[in-house]
C-alpha cells in the first residue's frame, strides 16, 4: 500500500457519505479516489453537495461503471441496508472494507432474515465480519478485512452497558433504552415522515418493541453477559438534524450506585479519545458533541435505590456512522487512530 490512503466511498451523496467527505478532508493521508451515486451519478461533489465544492474529488459515478480496483486501499460503503451484500461481496480481495450498513452486522443470518425481510445474499462473507464498535473490538478490528460498522442507536448504549456488564455492576436482563435522534439518522431520500411539517415542533415514538436496532443491541450485550439477554429499546424522532440521546435504566449489582458505574466506566475507557465519562452528576446533551467523534456517558443514583440512569449523547453522523467508519479504518490500517477525527464538536 502506498503511503497516502486511496479511498473509495460507495452512497457518497447521502448523509453518511458527505460526512465521510467532510473529515476524511482533513486528513492528508488520504485521498479520495473513488465516489458513487445512484440518481445522481454523473454529477460533481460540488453540485451535488455546494458546501463540499472545495473538496479535491473525483465526480461521482455508478459502481457498476467502477471496473479498476487495483489503486484503491479502502471502500466505504454507505448504501442503504440490502443492497450492500452483492456490491462488498464483489469486490476485489485485496480491499480493506468498512461497510455502514446494517448488512453483516448480525452475526446469525437468520435473525438477519427475520429483522430484514429476507436471506442473507453473503453468508459466508458475514462469517468473516467484524461488529465494529472501535474502542470494544480494537484487536478483531486490526485484523478484519471487512467490519461492519455499528448502528447509530446502538454505540452510544453499548459503550455505556457492556463494561458495565461484562465487570458484574448492573443486571443484564433488567435494561430500558429510551432513545432520541436527529432526523438525519433516516438519511437523505425523501420520506413523507420526515417533511418539516410531520417532524418539527413534536416528537414522537417509532418502531416501538420492533426496531431493527433491538437485535443488534441484544447481540453485543448477550455476549458480554455470556447469556441471551432481551432489551426494552425505545426510539423516538426529535426536530433536530444531528444527535442521539439515550436514556438508559439500569438495576445495579452488588451495592454499586451511579459513582461505582462510572469509576468502573473511567477505569475502562482511560486513554481513549473518543469516549469521555462525566463526573458529579453531570449529564451530556447531543449539543456537546455536535460534528464529533464523541461519546459522552453521564450516570445518576434513581431515587429508587439498586437503580441508576445513564445517559449517552453521540453525533449519529459522526461517532454513530461515518466518524466511527474513519476510526475502523485507521486501526484496520495501523494508523493514528485519530486521523481525520481531530474536530471539537460545533457549538451551539
Ligand atoms: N444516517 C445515519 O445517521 C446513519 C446511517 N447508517 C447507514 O449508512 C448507510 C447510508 O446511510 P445514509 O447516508 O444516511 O443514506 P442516504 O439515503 O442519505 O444515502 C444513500 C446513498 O446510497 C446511494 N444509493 C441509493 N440506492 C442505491 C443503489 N440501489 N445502488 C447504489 N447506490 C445507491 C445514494 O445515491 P443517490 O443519492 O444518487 O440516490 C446515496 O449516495 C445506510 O445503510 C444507513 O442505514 C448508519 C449509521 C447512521
Ligand atoms: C432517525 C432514523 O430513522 N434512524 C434510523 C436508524 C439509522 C441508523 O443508523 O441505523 P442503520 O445504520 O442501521 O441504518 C432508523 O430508525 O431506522
Amino acid at each position: 500500500m502506498s503511503e497516502t490512503v486511496k479511498v473509495a466511498i460507495l452512497g457518497a451523496s447521502g448523509y453518511t457519505g458527505a460526512e465521510l467527505i467532510r473529515l476524511l478532508d482533513t486528513d492528508p493521508g488520504v485521498e479520495l479516489a473513488v465516489l458513487t451515486a445512484d440518481r445522481r451519478a454523473g454529477q460533481s461533489l460540488g453540485a451535488v453537495f455546494p458546501h463540499l465544492a472545495g473538496v479535491k474529488a473525483p465526480p461521482l459515478v455508478a459502481i457498476d461503471d467502477v471496473t479498476d480496483w487495483s489503486g484503491i486501499d479502502v471502500v466505504f460503503c454507505a448504501l442503504p441496508h440490502a443492497t450492500t451484500q452483492p456490491v462488498i461481496a464483489g469486490l476485489p480481495d485485496h480491499l480493506k472494507v468498512v461497510d455502514l450498513s446494517a448488512d453483516f452486522r448480525l452475526h446469525d443470518v437468520d435473525v438477519y432474515a427475520d429483522w430484514y425481510g429476507g436471506p442473507h445474499q453473503a453468508p459466508d462473507l458475514q462469517k468473516t465480519a467484524v461488529y465494529g464498535l472501535t474502542e470494544l473490538a480494537r484487536d478483531a478490528i486490526a485484523r478484519a478485512r471487512l467490519v461492519a460498522n455499528p448502528g447509530c442507536y446502538p454505540t452510544g448504549p453499548l459503550l455505556a452497558l457492556m463494561p458495565l456488564i461484562e465487570s458484574g455492576l448492573i443486571e443484564p436482563g433488567d435494561i430500558i433504552i429510551d432513545a432520541k435522534s436527529g432526523v438525519s439518522g433516516a438519511g437523505r431520500s425523501a420520506k413523507e415522515g420526515l417533511l418539516h411539517g410531520e417532524v418539527s415542533e413534536g416528537i414522537h415514538a417509532y418502531s416501538v418493541a420492533a426496531h431493527r436496532h433491538s437485535p443488534e443491541i441484544e447481540q453485543e450485550l448477550s455476549r458480554a453477559a455470556g447469556h441471551a439477554v432481551p432489551t426494552t429499546f425505545t426510539p423516538h424522532l426529535v426536530p433536530m438534524n444531528r444527535g442521539i440521546l439515550s436514556t438508559i435504566y439500569v438495576r445495579t449489582h452488588a451495592n454499586a450506585d451511579a459513582a461505582t458505574l462510572l469509576s468502573a466506566l473511567t477505569v475502562r475507557y482511560k486513554g481513549e479519545p473518543f469516549v469521555r465519562v462525566l463526573h458529579g452528576g453531570a449529564l451530556p446533551h447531543t449539543r456537546h458533541v455536535r460534528g464529533s467523534n464523541l461519546c459522552l456517558i453521564g450516570a445518576v443514583d434513581d431515587r429508587r435505590p439498586g437503580h441508576a440512569i445513564l445517559v449517552t449523547a453521540i453525533d449519529n453522523l459522526v461517532k454513530g456512522a461515518a466518524g466511527q467508519a474513519i476510526q475502523n479504518m485507521n486501526v484496520m490500517l495501523g494508523r493514528p487512530e485519530t486521523a481525520g477525527l481531530a474536530l471539537q464538536p460545533v457549538f451551539p
